[in-house]
């Protein structure tokens, strides 16, 4: 069976859970903390993140998007992917818009945990924050779906991000700002693989930084 590690804040490793579980790929969960000592992320990921796709063979698939590239590929079954390409692409800019905004979250998450975070390093990241969610908004529209008017990549990614910045930064406006990008939201987090996904913080008992 696969296995996947995981960690209850990730929102790489929620897309990952959100889309095994729409294409009904049973898999075992392993949740870590990939920044205490003790994790096993890094024997199956040299950049030591997760979430790792473990294989059957032992083998592990790594980098959240990789991994759904991956799952397409070789489960193509209720794909979440359009046949057309120019809509593909699409779902990929978005997850790319996104990652990055976990990406800056994640980093202004754990500036902020410094003894002295600098002004710079907090402001910058939620920079490119606004950014995707303006963008993100743009794209959404009034629409249920963002590509091809069905359930696909590009909503499992920016659900993914919403739901961790409700629990990451639950003061960030982004509801307020966007009410139409809110409701959308609120409709992908009724599906079953949303509500079996929500995020959570994690207690990490290493020192970083
Ligand atoms: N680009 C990666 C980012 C993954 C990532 O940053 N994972 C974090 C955990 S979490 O932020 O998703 O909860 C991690 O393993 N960090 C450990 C490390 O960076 O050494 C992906 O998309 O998979």
């Amino acid at each position: 069976m696969l296995k996947l590690i995981s960690a209850t804040p990730s929102p790489y490793a929620r897309k990952v859970r959100i889309v095994l579980a729409e294409k009904g790929i049973p898999f075992e969960l392993i949740t870590e903390v990939p920044w205490n000592s003790m994790t096993k992320t890094p024997l199956h990921n040299p950049l030591e993140k997760l979430p790792v796709l473990i294989l059957e063979d032992g083998s592990s698939v790594y980098e959240s998007h990789y991994i759904l590239e991956y799952i397409e590929a070789k489960f193509p079954e209720k794909p979440l992917l359009s046949e057309d390409i120019d809509e593909r692409l699409f779902a990929k800019k978005v997850e790319v818009v996104a990652d990055g905004m976990c990406d800056a979250l994640v980093l202004s998450f754990f500036e902020n945990q410094r003894d002295q975070p600098s002004e710079e390093w907090k402001t910058r990241p939620m920079r490119k924050v606004d950014g995707g969610f303006e963008a993100l908004a743009e794209w959404v529209g009034d629409k249920h779906f963002i590509v091809g008017g069905k359930f696909g990549l590009a909503d499992v990614a920016a659900g993914s991000v919403c739901g961790y910045c409700d629990v990451r930064f639950a003061e960030y406006p982004w509801r307020k700002t966007y009410p139409k990008l809110a409701k959308y939201v609120d409709k992908l987090a009724a599906r079953q693989s949303f509500k079996d996904t929500v995020p959570a913080g994690q207690k990490i008992s290493d020192k970083i930084g």
